[in-house]
Parts: structure tokens; C-alpha cells; sequence
């Protein structure tokens, strides 16, 4: 359902799980800084608005969003964490850098994922223009950083749930 129909800050609080208990990693790229450091302010005061505690959120800068999936690595790999949340804006040039970008990225937090068993969150904005950029950092369309961060609670939630041995899941 493209943005424009399903903002990307509109989610139902009340069934949306405790992070109380988890424990995050945001990585964010350089590029485009003024989008992707909206995107971590959505995102951090998502974590904290639903009960993440500040010491269980490390957040580090990479230098762009091809190097996002290599930051997160890095990142799992130094701390014990529920979630990574990937936070970039790849937008379209003259060529189709993007495209390669774009893909690279997709496919590497796809692989971690399943490598981990653990939510390498895709909160990356892949724009035509800045005006598209703006418009999902916080603009008419939400805030892609505040979804990134519901995402990863509820996919941690599911994890720990499935630990429990709980069966039914989500259905409410
Ligand atoms: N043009 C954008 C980039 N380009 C840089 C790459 O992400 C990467 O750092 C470089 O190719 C070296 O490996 N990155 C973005 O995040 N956004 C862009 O619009
Ligand atoms: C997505 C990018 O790397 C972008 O800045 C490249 O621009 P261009 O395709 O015009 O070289």
C-alpha cells in the first residue's frame, strides 16, 4: 500500500507490546543527514514513548546506506540486542547507483536476519526527489523512522513469545 495511503506514523498504541524488556541498535547513514536524523529522532522517541530504556538503545553513523547491513553487524556483534533498526535515504540520481544501493541493502538486512534469527529493521527511504524525502521524514505521509521502530518492537515481542511457547500470536 504505497505511503501515500497508509501513513507511516499511524499505529494502534494499545496493541503494540512493552520494550521495556529489549534492548535496540540504530544504525543511520550520513547521507541526506536532514532526512535520516528525522528519522532516528521518529524512531528513538518511539523506542522510548513505548518503554525502551535509553542504556538499551545504542545507535551508531555510518557513511551511507550501502554500508548500513556492515554497520549493523558490527553492531549485533558487539552488543546483545533484540532488534537493529537501519535507518537511510537513497535518493535517485542521473544513474542507477540508487537501484544498486537500494537492492544491496534490501539483500544484506534480509541475510542478517536470517543468519541472526533476529529483525534487521529496512527503514530506508528511496526517494525520486528530496520532496518524496521530506514528505515520509516527518512530512504529509509520516515519519518511515517511527514505523522502523514499531516494527522491531512487534518483531521482537514475537520472538520472545514464540520462546514462551506461545501458539497464537498477534490475533487480538
Ligand atoms: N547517493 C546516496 C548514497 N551514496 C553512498 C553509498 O551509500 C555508499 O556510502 C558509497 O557508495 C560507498 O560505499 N548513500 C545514501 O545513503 N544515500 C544516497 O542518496
Ligand atoms: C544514489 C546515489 O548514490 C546518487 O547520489 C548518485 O547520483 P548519480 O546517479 O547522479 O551519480
Amino acid at each position: 500500500m504505497a505511503s501515500a495511503l497508509k501513513n507511516l506514523s499511524t499505529y494502534d498504541e494499545a496493541q503494540l507490546p512493552s520494550a521495556e524488556e529489549f534492548a535496540f541498535g540504530i544504525v543511520v547513514a550520513d547521507w541526506n543527514p536532514e532526512i535520516t536524523h528525522a528519522l532516528y529522532e521518529g524512531c528513538y522517541d518511539t523506542l522510548i514513548k513505548h518503554g525502551a530504556k535509553e542504556a538499551n538503545i545504542h545507535t551508531a553513523q555510518v557513511p551511507g546506506s550501502f554500508e548500513l547491513p556492515a554497520g549493523a553487524k558490527m553492531m549485533i556483534d558487539k552488543h546483545k540486542l533484540d532488534a537493529v533498526i537501519c535507518l537511510g535515504c537513497v535518493i535517485k540520481g542521473e544513474t542507477s547507483h540508487n537501484e544498486y544501493i537500494n537492492q544491496a541493502v534490501a539483500s544484506g538486512l534480509t541475510n542478517l536476519s536470517m543468519v541472526y534469527g533476529k529483525p534487521f529493521i529496512f527503514g530506508v527511504l528511496t526517494p525520486n526527489t528530496e520532496e518524496q524525502a521530506r514528505d515520509r521524514a516527518g512530512g504529509k505521509h509520516g515519519n518511515k523512522g517511527v514505523e522502523a521502530a514499531v516494527t522491531a518492537i512487534r518483531m521482537a515481542a514475537l520472538k520472545d513469545s514464540l520462546k514462551a511457547g506461545q501458539s497464537r500470536i498477534g490475533f487480538s
